[in-house]
């Protein structure tokens, strides 16, 4: 947060979690995608659901996000930090740090136990997992608030439903309360009521830690529930060469 003096009264100000400034990218040795974005931000506490077609280029955005390809030009700030200045090690501690990230196909261990795989980020971020306080405790908690049984927290990934799995990776994205979410279309794989019930459980975490959300999705009647709908097209250009 910043404060600002204007003819001696102060304004405080709270920046962006997430801000994405003037960035041009396209993929090394490809010339038939080009994106270009002026500017998109995610404001603290804010749930914004990022819409678009199939090769639009929105799972491309969150890796630009995440910081696992930088941009040829431009700046992607997160939580203050203009990640294109880190070099490759810095942005995976920085990214451990302050991205809980819930990937389409999960991502868990499948011979790591849920507790392994709840605990993973924290092994990269000391800061996080200091305010993790007692991780154990803390992964523990996450599953009950999921309403995962008790006994699961000892099984490994691969022996629990997809449900059950969908649950870790979201307990893995909150451990820890670091300020962004990015989740890439994290219910593609579910019929509407589990989806419905999964959007239940994530608001109820991020709600209740201010934490702000970016997820990515092709379907618009998902719209409802988040505080702001955009589709790739309103906030990017996105050139698509001739083959
Ligand atoms: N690793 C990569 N290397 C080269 N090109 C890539 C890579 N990943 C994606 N692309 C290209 O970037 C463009 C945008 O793809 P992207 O996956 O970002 O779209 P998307 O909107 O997430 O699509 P979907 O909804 O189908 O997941 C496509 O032309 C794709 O072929």
């Amino acid at each position: 947060m910043r404060r600002y003096s204007i003819c001696g009264a102060f304004f405080k100000v709270t920046l962006p979690v997430l801000e994405l400034s003037e960035v041009g990218f396209h993929w090394p040795g490809r010339t038939r995608f080009a994106l270009s974005l002026s500017n998109f931000t995610v404001d603290k506490g804010e749930a914004v659901l990022l819409l678009g077609e199939s090769g639009s280029g929105k799972s491309t955005l969150l890796s630009l996000i995440c910081g696992t390809i930088l941009p040829n030009k431009g700046t992607v700030r997160v939580a203050g930090t203009d990640i294109t200045t880190l070099s490759g090690g810095a942005r995976d501690r920085f990214r451990a740090e302050q991205i809980g990230v819930i990937f389409q196909q999960f991502n868990l261990l499948p011979f790591g136990t849920v507790a392994d795989n709840i605990l993973l980020p924290l092994r990269f971020a000391p800061d996080r997992r200091k305010s993790a306080g007692d991780a154990k405790a803390a992964a523990a908690a996450l599953c009950e608030q999921l309403g995962l049984p008790k006994d699961v927290f000892a099984a490994k990934a691969n022996a629990l439903s997809v449900g059950q799995q969908q649950r870790v990776a979201v307990a893995r994205a909150l451990i820890g309360h670091p300020p962004l979410i990015i989740a890439d279309e994290p219910t593609s794989a579910l019929d509407a009521n589990s989806q419905a019930a999964f959007l239940d459980l994530l608001f109820q975490q991020t709600s209740a830690h201010n934490t702000s959300l970016l997820m990515v999705s092709h379907d618009p009647r998902l719209g409802e529930r988040f505080d702001r709908v955009i589709r790739m097209e309103d906030i990017a250009q996105i050139e698509r060469a001739a083959a």
